[in-house]
């Protein structure tokens, strides 16, 4: 959610990785076109290839428009990104992708989707959910944000890591014992203002709760909890041990179901193929026993010159900043380069 400390705590995993013995500099991502500063020097940063405010303007868009577009047209280049980051897949340990504030726009777009599934079907990946723990102790929010998070465990399917942030302003015990223990969720609901109305009887807010937690009950198993600080490094090193043991459940668990849709798909596609070829062929032979002078006129020539037009090599707008910095490296905020698309021509919907 906006604000819960993903951008801080993507800087404190960041300098954790710097900090080991041997350093293993990570591979970061920035995907948030709106924010102003960030508190890492990212190596792909989509604010280099799209101005957000130039693509308000050009669209005529208010400010979640305003990044969904800027998304969406990042995303059409994002094959180059992954080559970029493939290329790199030997050297680095850790890809990080830091994803927009407003979490709907990264989870519930076409773009986020197709981001999170290209990546995933290229290399071990987890989703890190960061909560605002001191903002989450309100039986009602936490249940909130435990939906969203439901929602997002079930829409990629990946390993997932809730991160309670911000422990040293508030340890996420409480957070724990409510996913373990549902009676010390139902007690806390019921000791919480307003879970009754005026005759005694349980406010419709608080049945739906209380429905919506046998629920919950069954999706914490397939979670992993850590409890972090952002600001204090506290709980970064439990994150990394949450994150290798992702990384089997991707191997055990999703790689082979990645396998088994594209397999399914493939599957589909070819068939789908054949038959529309062998429809058109069948139109062709119709056409060119009516129109045989046409059909004589209409043969591909190889001497025309065409040969040489291939889209392969459309304009790299990708900048790959650890060209000219090392990988991951984080920097003084003020060292924020300046935006520098001037003369890109973005296509228009419709
Ligand atoms: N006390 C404390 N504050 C934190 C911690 N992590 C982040 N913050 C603060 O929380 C605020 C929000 O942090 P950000 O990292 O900007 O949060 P974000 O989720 O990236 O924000 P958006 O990109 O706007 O969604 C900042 O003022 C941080 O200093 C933490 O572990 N402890």
């Amino acid at each position: 959610m906006a604000g819960a400390g993903k951008s801080t705590f993507v800087q404190r995993i960041n300098s954790y990785l710097h900090s080991q013995d041997p350093p293993s500099p990570p591979y970061v991502l920035n995907l948030d076109p709106a924010v102003s500063n960030t508190p890492f020097e990212p190596n792909i940063d989509i604010r280099d290839t799209v101005d957000y405010h130039k693509v308000m303007k050009e669209y005529n868009l208010g400010p979640n428009g305003g990044i969904l577009t800027a998304l969406n047209l990042f995303t059409t280049k994002f094959d180059q990104v992954l080559d970029i980051v493939e290329k790199r897949a030997d050297t680095v340990d850790y890809i990080i992708l830091d994803t927009p504030g407003q979490i709907e726009i990264f989870t519930w777009s076409a773009s986020g989707a197709i981001i999170t599934d290209a990546v995933a079907s290229s290399l071990p990946t987890v989703v890190a959910y960061v909560i605002d723990t001191p903002r989450t102790t309100a039986p009602a929010t936490f249940m909130s944000n435990m939906l969203y998070a439901c929602s997002i465990l079930y829409k990629t399917k990946l390993p997932f890591i809730l991160v309670f942030n911000k422990t040293d302003v508030r340890p996420h015990d409480f957070a724990v014992e409510w996913m373990h223990d549902f009676e010390a969720f139902q007690a806390a609901l019921a000791s919480h203002q307003g879970t009754t109305d005026d005759e005694g009887e349980p406010t419709y807010m608080n049945s739906l709760m209380n429905s919506m937690s046998l629920v919950l009950d069954e999706f914490y198993k397939h979670l992993t909890t850590v409890g972090v600080s952002s600001m204090t490094g506290a709980g970064v090193k439990e994150f990394f041990e949450a994150v290798d043991a992702s990384r089997a459940e991707y191997e055990r668990e999703y790689l082979p179901e990645l396998q088994r849709a594209r397999e399914a798909r493939e599957k589909k596609l070819g068939a789908m193929k054949e038959e529309s070829l062998s429809r058109f062929m069948k139109d062709l032979a119709v056409d060119r026993e009516r129109h045989p002078a046409a059909a004589e006129a209409d043969r591909w020539d190889p001497q025309d010159g065409n040969e040489d037009e291939d889209d392969d090599d459309l304009d790299v707008n990708i900048v790959d900043r650890s060209e000219d910095a090392w990988p991951g490296q984080y920097i003084d905020v003020t060292r924020m380069r300046p935006r520098n698309d001037e003369g890109m021509a973005w296509p228009r919907p419709g």
